[in-house]
């Protein structure tokens, strides 16, 4: 017999059980040391300090003439020069400039001892003569165009801290600042089980079985949250089969799809009971997703008792209400084991009021429109197609939210490059474990890792061809709570100027960034306009 849902844990405490669930693994788990070409879309497991000083010494900012005091400056003689190019950059230290004298400088060369300025190409003349002399329009001031040693850090200084996500920017960072490989937050391993003998793989609907959704979507989702995706099962609905499959994996988190509610075929629950599995959360006051559950597998069951805990998301089998389960408790478990911050997503107001359901909370596709959250439609638990064209889920408390009201919206994880790139160490196969294959091609290609797209930008004029109506009733979640929100279409229009806005995605993540020492400063003084 299956467990019914007598009181599902509340939406927030749902995902503050599942962000505390995995503490004790997060901290167990020692950090990997990944070259520089496999670090891209890892999180730091430890600050990242200067191992030199930036720049390592002082710099011609311009092509030019490093000069030494007042002008005019003598030139180096044909005899003296020995390279008529002058100082370039990768050169080794110089022989100290004397005073009064001047030589050519490229950009990026090391200064020599005793230069006092840098004077650019264009704001000098060399007549020939011997002599340097700086235009009338441009007096040299001391210092100007040398970046001097340790302008952007001093070796030892703290450049980031852990838990930043490494971007190709932070790569190119932690390489000017001296390094090769990099400590890494471990990449939870994670597994998918898919449950449903109704779901076929390929083709078109037939003979009442239906497309597999979940399959495909759910290990690129599980990736872009920072999971490393060992695989994707299809499992035939039988209990010994489930029962198996979660026993044996060697997966820090099994992720099930289907099979959580009361139906005769549902074998979640009598599983984790086989299991002497521990529910932390069973069922969440949420719509849609109600049935979603996480668990945690004792610890030495199957394994020795050494091994650390696993844990199980249980997502139900309505599409829909799997990307809620997902948002809800996979997201915070995933972000405590991969060392992430937590998002902190700025509230949007409502451009609709979205009706409520009268006890649990809802979480609506929405679109932004000038930082509006707009409710998309074809919301309901078994559909896909509002959630395709959105932007996020928009977080609308029991009892419902009036126009205007400020609302919680969480971000869709989502890095195109991730999911591309990637996606070949994920096939799915129905009852075949490939999950000890491959798992190091899932880091393969990871240095074409994004950390987002404009999933506003992309095409959202596919949504305005939706004309059909949601139809109401079939809703099993709550009243009225499947209906389409009157002018919520207009979002999907497709012409949408705040279809052209930075992702809130992409600017959260931004936000979560500290500050750096210095990190004002992107013009020397000295420098002056270029
Ligand atoms: N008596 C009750 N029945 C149901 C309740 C309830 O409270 N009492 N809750 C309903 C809700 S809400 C949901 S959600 C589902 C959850 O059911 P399961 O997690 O057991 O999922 P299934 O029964 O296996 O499937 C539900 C539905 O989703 C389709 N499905 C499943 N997997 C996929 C997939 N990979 N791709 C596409 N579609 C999938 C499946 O065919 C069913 O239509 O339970 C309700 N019932
Ligand atoms: O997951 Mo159910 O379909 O809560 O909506």
């Amino acid at each position: 017999m299956n467990q019914p849902h007598h009181s599902p844990t509340s939406w927030p405490d749902a995902r503050a059980i599942a962000a505390r669930a995995a503490v004790k693994e997060a901290a167990h788990a020692a950090p990997v040391m990944r070259p520089l070409s496999e670090a891209l879309g890892q999180v730091l497991a430890a600050p990242l300090e200067a191992l030199t000083d930036l720049p390592p010494f002082d710099t011609s900012a311009m092509d030019g003439w490093a000069l030494a005091g007042p002008g005019p400056w003598r030139l180096p003689t044909d005899e003296e020069d020995q390279d008529h190019r002058g100082i370039l950059a990768g050169h080794g230290e110089t022989a100290p400039l004397p005073d009064g004298h001047a030589v050519r400088i490229a950009t990026g060369a090391r200064v020599p001892p005793g230069a006092t300025a840098v004077l650019r190409s264009e704001y000098g003349t060399d007549a020939g003569d011997g002599w340097l002399h700086a235009s009338a329009a441009h007096p040299v001031v001391l210092g100007q165009d040398i970046r001097n040693r340790g302008q952007e850090c001093r070796s030892g200084d703290q450049l980031l801290p852990a838990g930043t996500l490494v971007t190709p920017a932070v790569l190119g960072l932690a390489a000017a600042a001296g390094y090769d490989e990099l400590p890494t937050v471990r990449r939870p391993r994670v597994e998918v089980l898919i449950l449903g003998d109704e779901l076929l793989t390929e083709g078109l609907p037939h003979g009442g079985r239906i497309r597999d959704a979940l399959g495909p979507m759910v290990g690129p989702w599980l990736r872009a949250l920072g999971a490393e995706v060992i695989g994707t099962r299809r499992l035939t609905d039988e209990a010994d089969a489930v029962y198996a499959a979660v026993a044996e994996s060697s997966a820090d988190v099994v992720v099930t799809t289907g099979g959580t509610a009361a139906g005769p075929v549902d074998h979640v629950h009598p599983t984790l009971r086989r299991l002497g599995a521990e529910l932390l959360v069973d069922g969440v006051a949420v719509r849609p997703g109600h049935p979603m559950l996480l668990a945690r597998l004792a610890a030495g069951d199957p394994e020795p008792p050494t091994r650390p805990a696993r844990h199980l998301v249980g997502l139900p089998g309505n599409p829909l209400a799997a990307v809620s389960g997902l948002l809800t408790l996979a997201e915070p478990l995933l972000r405590t084991l991969t060392g992430r911050p937590a998002p902190a997503p700025g509230p949007a107001p409502l451009a609709e009021a979205v009706q409520g359901h009268p006890r649990d909370t809802r979480l609506i596709p929405v679109t932004f429109r000038q930082d509006a959250a707009v409710p998309l439609r074809f919301n309901g638990p078994a559909m896909l197609r509002g959630i395709a064209v959105a932007d996020g889920l928009a977080v609308i408390p029991p009892g419902g939210a009036k126009r205007g009201t400020e609302v919680e919206v969480l971000d869709l994880p989502w890095s195109a490059t991730v999911t591309e790139q990637l996606s070949h160490a994920d096939q799915t196969s129905r009852g075949t474990d490939r999950a000890r294959h491959g798992t190091d091609r899932a880091r393969h290609g990871a240095e074409r890792t994004g950390r987002g797209t404009n999933r506003t930008s992309r095409g959202t004029g596919r949504a305005s061809q939706c004309t059909d109506q949601v139809s109401k009733g079939t809703d099993r979640t709550g009243k009225g709570t499947d209906q389409v929100s009157k002018g919520t279409d207009r979002a999907a229009k497709g012409t949408d100027p705040a279809a052209q806005r930075t992702p809130r995605a992409n600017r959260n993540q931004r936000t979560d960034r500290p500050v750096a020492r210095g990190d004002a400063e992107d013009i020397s003084p000295q420098e002056g306009p270029a």
